[in-house]
């Protein structure tokens, strides 16, 4: 029973954490799938490269408004596969080989195959190619064993057959329709993506609104813009799915009662949990919340003294970044045992790359209303800026909330064009303590660009 210094589950995040200063340690990784995790390879990279895709195959259809009438000839969705799996798959590969077989890993075994706990940092690792199993034990381990989607309990789903974001990105062709399940982050970017390269878009919620964890402004725009864009069924059930030829048929329930819907491929999108099930983290005494989360502490340790834990097993968040973040912190400690650090996730920012955009910080108005804190709101639209006229945006919006006294932002809302990087000094004000008026006159903010939103948005808040 080989026994290690230190033992890290997932190749995620997981996988930075072993870096030169590790070299003294005897130390191994396990991972069940391919390297690199979620985020390379079926995560936020692929999707933001389709996405990127699908932004400019849908340009011909908003070009009109500037006067400038263009034509989409093809979409050629193997090119665009494989221009994304073309680049991501052999860095996947490049990392196993790393960790493999460079120098600098000597001090590193690599287990390719599946790890879980059968006693106190006890780890049994079952290998796919019929190896007998090898069972590990450590001082220390690092669960990065992240999640993995939802599947809903719908008779006559599994027969029929669907996608998740696992499977859907590497399709031999595109189908004519698509039906997704669920309204989040996921369903929103895919939607995007399929509708843009000319696929008939069916979105199927349980709710009235997409991405309803927004603040509920921007929940309402997206929803509205949604359905101008997508076959949007809202406030259904489905009830049961069966498969007719090619054709899968959903039967749902909804307002009006029974309907039918009929639909190439169905693509699941209804969340993510945790893998401390399958890992069994129970056998090691590691704790976990009713979601499934591991409990950690501010060091990212959990209650098991030398077992961390970090990114999707055990963040409510469920993001890259966050993951990352995490990761650092515990390579700190592990380096640092007598001088730990604290995550912090006060200012954790997320967006959406569908189109528009979304991204957030902080507290949503729904948020702030809930928690009885005192704030003041205030909106700015893209249409009410220079750029906004260069681009003839009609609906984007920023809004944000800050404390009427003190000038603090509580959260920041941005539904629009690139969102995600208009949002990044609002980021910077919260976590570095900035107030609303220092952050708008501290600083010059470039003529006619898009960040004059966020200038006119802080200028807009009625502090006292
Ligand atoms: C479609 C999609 C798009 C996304 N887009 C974004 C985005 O744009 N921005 C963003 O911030 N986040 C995004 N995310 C979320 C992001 O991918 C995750 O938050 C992040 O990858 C989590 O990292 P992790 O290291 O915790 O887990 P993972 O990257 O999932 O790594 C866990 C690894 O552990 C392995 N493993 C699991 N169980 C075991 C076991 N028992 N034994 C051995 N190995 C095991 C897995 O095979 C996996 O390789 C997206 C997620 C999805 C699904
Ligand atoms: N841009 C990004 O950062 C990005 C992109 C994709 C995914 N992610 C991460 O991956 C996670 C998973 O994404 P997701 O879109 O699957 O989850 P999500 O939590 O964003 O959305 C899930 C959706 O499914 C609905 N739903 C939940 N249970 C349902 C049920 N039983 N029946 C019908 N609908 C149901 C919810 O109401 C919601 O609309 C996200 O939480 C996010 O953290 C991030």
């Amino acid at each position: 029973m080989p026994h290690y210094d230190l033992v890290i589950v997932g190749t995620g995040s997981g996988n930075s954490i072993l870096d030169p200063r590790f070299a003294d340690l005897k130390t191994a990784i396990v991972e069940k799938g391919t390297f690199g995790g979620t985020c390379l390879n079926v995560g936020c990279i692929p999707t933001k490269m389709f996405v990127y895709a699908a932004d400019v195959a849908a340009t011909p259809s908003h070009s009109s408004r500037l006067g400038v009438d263009e034509e989409l000839n093809g979409v050629r969705w193997p090119e665009i596969r494989d221009r994304v799996f073309g680049r991501i798959d052999p860095i996947a590969a490049g990392g196993a080989e790393y960790r493999k077989n460079h120098e600098d890993n000597k001090n590193v075994d690599v287990y390719q195959g599946e790890g879980r706990f059968t006693g106190m940092k006890e780890l049994r690792v079952s290998f796919s190619d019929g190896r007998p199993d090898e069972v590990l034990t450590a001082d220390r381990f690092v669960l990065a064993a992240g999640g993995r989607p939802v599947v809903p309990d719908i008779p006559g789903l599994e027969e029929t057959g669907y996608h998740t974001s696992d499977s859907i990105m590497r399709l031999d062709a595109l189908p004519r329709r698509i039906t997704i399940l669920g309204g989040g982050y996921i369903a929103a970017e895919f939607a995007h993506v399929f509708a843009s390269f000319g696929v008939d878009v069916t979105v199927v919620l349980r709710s009235g609104a997409m991405v309803r964890g927004e603040d509920e402004d921007v929940s309402a725009r997206f929803t509205e813009l949604a359905a101008e864009r997508f076959d949007l069924r809202r406030d259904r059930k489905v009830v049961s799915a069966r498969r007719e030829g090619d054709t899968a048929v959903l039967e749902l329930e909804g307002p009006q009662g029974a309907e039918t819907l009929e639909t190439d491929l169905i693509l699941v999108a209804i969340g993510r949990r945790p893998n401390s099930d399958l890992l069994d983290v129970a056998a090691t005494g590691v704790t976990t919340k009713p979601s499934g989360h591991v409990v950690v502490d501010a060091h990212q340790e959990t209650v098991v003294p030398g077992i961390y834990a970090l990114g999707d097993i055990s963040s409510p968040y469920e993001l890259k970044h966050v993951a990352n973040h995490e990761s650092r912190v515990v390579q700190h400690n592990l380096l640092h045992p007598d001088d730990r650090m604290e995550a912090d996730h006060r200012f954790v920012p997320h967006a959406i790359f569908s189109s528009p955009q979304i991204a957030s910080v902080g507290l949503t108005e729904q948020d702030a209303r809930a928690q009885g804190v005192s704030y003041v709101v205030s909106k700015q639209d893209y249409a009410g800026i220079a750029y906004g006229w260069a681009m003839e945006d009609t609906t984007g919006f920023a809004k944000l909330l800050a404390d009427p006294a003190t000038g603090q932002l509580l959260g920041a809302h941005i539904i629009g064009p690139q969102a995600s990087s208009v949002i990044q000094p609002l980021i910077q004000g919260m976590s570095f303590g900035v107030d609303a008026r220092a952050l708008a006159r501290g600083q010059y903010w470039i003529h006619p660009a898009m960040p004059e939103l966020i200038e006119n948005a802080l200028l807009n808040l009625p502090l006292d």
